[in-house]
């Protein structure tokens, strides 16, 4: 029961993804439940979104990879309550080596975390 994305998980964020035009999509807002400093979203959730976001780029695509590496810049706080638009897309690799990015783009248009990652076919 991912905590990420099955809708039978109680706890879990329920998200839904699509992929289009090689670009995997979710949204998410988070609420005070999510929190670390107050207002602000809490940094390992925020990894959660990405980290989840590049794995599905594989997942709908048929592949089960798990993260091998991941890099997270925290360039700004991401807020709760308002929609999050957090998209991953493939840089690279070769083999059962994936290289993927994400970000989080808040409704302005503003970009406040991003990630890198490798993930490996298993
Ligand atoms: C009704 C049922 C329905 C089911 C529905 C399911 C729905 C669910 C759908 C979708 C779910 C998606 C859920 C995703 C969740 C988010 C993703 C996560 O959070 S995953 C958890 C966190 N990550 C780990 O726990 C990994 C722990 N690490 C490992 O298990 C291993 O290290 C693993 C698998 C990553 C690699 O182990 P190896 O044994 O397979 O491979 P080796 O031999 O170590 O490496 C292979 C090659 O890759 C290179 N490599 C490995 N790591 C590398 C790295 N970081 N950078 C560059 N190269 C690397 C190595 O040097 C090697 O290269 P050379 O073949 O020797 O040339």
């Amino acid at each position: 029961m991912c905590f990420a994305c099955s809708p039978r998980n109680p706890i879990g964020l329920h998200l839904q993804f699509s992929l289009e035009d090689g670009v995997c999509r979710t949204t998410f807002t988070a609420g005070e439940v999510h929190q670390g400093w107050n207002g602000c979203m809490h940094g390992g959730l925020i990894a959660t979104l990405l980290d989840e976001v590049m794995a599905q780029w594989l997942w709908l695509q048929g592949i089960a990879g798990m993260t091998a590496e991941m890099t997270t810049r925290f360039s700004r706080p991401v807020p709760v309550g308002v929609p999050l638009e957090v998209t991953a897309r493939q840089t690279g690799g070769r083999g059962r080596l994936f290289e993927l990015a994400a970000e989080i783009a808040l409704p302005d248009g503003q970009v406040p975390v991003h990630a890198r990652a490798k993930f490996l076919k298993v």
